[in-house]
């Protein structure tokens, strides 16, 4: 069994008499320690798969098994703690407390774990050691992803999901980013999930998932990523 299993998932949203099928029986699955990069035209249920995979929301049907264990069957208690403790999420627009500190915005994200790592020693893995007293509005954009990165990894998350996490930055600050997401997952064995509408990243994944109209309709393995140095758009 691989380490995520998302079988045959559907997500109707229902308003009024229409409904909206986000997700319409997708299935993939992704090992242990690996780099998945999922791509997809908008509206195409990449970020309703990723939410209902991090426990922000929950399918109408499917199964969903991360290390063994079916989500879709957890109550909202088991869903907090499995977001709280196990995931870990980079979105496009950073998402940190304005009114803290860069180091007080790790350490207010490690202190809900149990088993977390420390929130200076995140900051220096993201380059950020001597702009730990900044606040976010004290930050560039790519500095503050990389606050927000290092929030997320001070977790010890299982799982580390990123919506767009170079959506919102230019291209050379985005080349770092995703260079210190493909560090991350392989020098600390974290499995990364990746949303881009970029095709061009492809190469930087160990495995491709496309998805289209709420299905997946390819998946590749890549035995020999390409280091995102590497890869120009
Ligand atoms: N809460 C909601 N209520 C109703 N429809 C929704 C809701 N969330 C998503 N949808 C619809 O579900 C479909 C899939 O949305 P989703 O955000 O997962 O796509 P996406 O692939 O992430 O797109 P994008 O790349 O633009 O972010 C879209 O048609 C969207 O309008």
């Amino acid at each position: 069994m691989a380490y995520i299993e998302f079988n045959n998932v559907t997500k109707e949203y229902k308003t009024g008499e229409t409904s909206i099928k986000a997700l319409d029986g997708a299935s993939f699955s992704v090992e242990k320690g690996e780099l998945a990069v999922i791509l997809g035209s908008s509206g195409a249920g990449k970020t309703t798969a990723l939410n209902i995979l991090g426990g922000m929301d929950v399918p109408t049907a499917g199964e969903i098994k991360v290390d063994g264990r079916d989500i879709a069957k957890y109550n909202k208690k088991q869903l907090v703690g499995y977001r709280r403790t196990d995931i870990g999420f980079v979105f496009q627009f950073y998402n940190l407390v304005p009114n803290l500190t860069a180091i007080e915005n790790v350490e207010l994200a490690a202190q809900v774990c149990r088993n977390s790592l420390d929130a200076g020693e995140m900051l220096t893995k993201v380059g950020l050691a001597d702009r730990k007293n900044n606040f976010p509005a004290q930050l560039s954009g790519g500095e503050q992803q990389r606050v927000s990165i290092a929030r997320a990894i001070a977790k010890n998350p299982k799982l580390l999901l990123c919506d767009e996490p170079t959506g919102a930055l230019d291209y050379n600050t985005g080349k770092q980013i995703l260079q210190l997401l493909q560090d991350t997952c392989r020098n600390d064995g974290i499995t990364v999930l990746l949303i881009t509408h970029n095709s061009a990243l492809a190469p930087m994944a160990d495995r491709l998932i496309r998805f289209k109209s709420g299905k997946v309709t390819e998946i590749t393995c890549n035995a020999h990523p390409t280091p995102i140095a590497e890869i120009e758009w």
